[in-house]
């Protein structure tokens, strides 16, 4: 990244075109890494074939949005305290996968944390959007600057994209399987070994030969109106994308900022409020703030800890019960908070091990980045980190959608089929294939 301290220049755009400028950013990644300076052919070739759309793009709940393009350096999140003492202040994308098996389609990137080449981070205020580019010290700022000027003076908001459909067909994958392990755990939760456990599931769409438009995709991701985290990790043409409403957890200056996110209730035309009145909702809600504010002690001030009333968390196809936890650290070690948080009870269960032996035995698949800790962290201790929820693995003749669901006393079978199949579908709209779930 840029060596100096000095806060790059801003480059600023009309927000209307944020969505289009973001997409043609994607389409251009190449030409933002090509042009290096005074380096010949052989260099470039190698240059390219190494940086092959490795791309993300990652917007947190303040709305600033991180774009990542290339891999500049890859650092292990074990060597985090030796990066935070290089004097540079530096950021990238951090993730990890759900059970620290790194045997996932991007596991030469999980437990690291990724420095592209070019890093874009953009801010939204009032009706503006600005853009601070940082980029590693091979990368020529002159032309970085040339090609965003370039893709402004390109710009006229492209409506078209937004109403693309992907073709193809939807299976819900393993589905006797799942409701044999709904059952499987409600037994457990009898028997009283296990309070709570999510188990997930699949669901497959496969494209027609026509393929998928992936930059109407990220389109469609990028004016999503609900207030998720917006997620787009891209390597050798492999995509993972997320709209998860889950917060792990963002650090900023000595204080840090959770929330606890459990309880559903989905479909749009039920009386919201209701749920936060729903003994099983709350029961389940409970579970998980109990558990994340037991996780965050070691690391925060005795009486620091503000805890908010819980609240209604309403997107367009599920809404959950909020609450949000905030403290004073009395030790920043981001890394490990991530590591000892993760999984919280939205996403493992309780007691944890437990659940999540349990869950790793009945589910018929590999989590990876589903459920796992995603965001950016800084050499400076700082961090924000989702959970990617509600999200698929996308190439070009596949999504593979994952959603999940926490099994407690009192669930039943179809009525967590149904939850599911509502938390597929912020990633079918995005493929513009909501219909396939009535
Ligand atoms: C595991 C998922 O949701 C979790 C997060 C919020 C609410 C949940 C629930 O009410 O079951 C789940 O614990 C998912 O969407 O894949």
């Amino acid at each position: 990244m840029q060596q100096n301290n000095t806060k790059p220049n801003p480059f600023e755009i009309d927000i209307k075109y944020l969505a289009d400028f973001i997409v043609k950013i994607y389409e251009r990644q190449h030409k933002f890494l090509n042009k290096q300076l005074a380096i010949h052919d052989d260099y470039i070739n190698e240059f390219n074939m190494k940086n092959e759309n490795k791309f993300y793009m990652y917007k947190d709940l303040k709305q600033t949005i991180h774009i990542g393009i290339g891999v500049n350096q890859l650092v292990d999140a074990s060597q985090y305290n030796e990066w935070c003492s290089t004097s540079i202040a530096q950021k990238g994308l951090y993730m990890a996968d759900f059970d620290g098996n790194t045997t996932g389609p991007f596991n030469e990137f999980t437990d690291h944390i990724w420095l592209p080449h070019v890093q874009l981070t953009c801010t939204i205020a009032d009706s503006k959007v600005k853009i601070y580019p940082e980029f590693s010290e091979n990368m020529n700022g002159e032309h970085i600057y040339a090609i965003l000027n370039y893709i402004r003076k390109s710009l006229k908001s492209n409506d078209e994209l937004s109403h693309y459909a992907a073709l193809g067909t939807m299976k819900e994958l393993d589905v006797a399987q799942y409701q044999q392990s709904v059952k499987q755990i409600l037994k457990e939760i009898k028997q009283n070994h296990i309070e709570k456990t999510v188990i997930a599931r699949q669901v497959e769409f496969k494209f027609n030969n026509l393929g998928v438009r992936k930059n109407a995709v990220l389109k469609n991701l990028l004016i999503s109106k609900d207030d998720n985290y917006h997620i787009w990790i891209e390597n050798k043409g492999l995509c993972f994308i997320s709209e998860t409403p889950e917060r792990l957890v963002r650090i900023e200056g000595d204080t840090l900022y959770t929330n606890g996110v459990a309880g559903t209730l989905y479909g749009q035309d039920k009386n919201q409020q209701s749920l936060l009145k729903d003994e099983k909702n709350i029961n389940e809600h409970n579970f998980v703030v109990k558990d994340i504010i037991s996780g965050i002690e070691p690391y925060i001030k005795e009486d620091s800890i503000q805890v908010g009333a819980p609240k209604l968390l309403s997107n367009t196809h599920v809404h959950h019960i909020y609450t949000s936890i905030e403290a004073k650290l009395n030790q920043n070690e981001p890394i490990d908070i991530i590591q000892k948080m993760h999984p919280t009870p939205a996403l493992g269960g309780v007691p944890t091990d437990k659940a999540t032996s349990l869950m790793s035995t009945l589910e018929p698949f590999e989590r990876h980045l589903y459920g796992a800790p995603i965001g950016i962290v800084s050499n400076q201790k700082e961090c924000d980190i989702a959970v990617g929820i509600r999200s698929m693995m996308m190439d070009k003749k596949r999504a593979i959608l994952y959603a999940g669901s926490g099994i407690v006393e009192g669930s039943s079978v179809q009525e967590e089929q149904k939850e599911t199949l509502y938390k597929f579908k912020p990633m079918l709209t995005l493929l513009g294939a909501e219909k396939h779930v009535k």
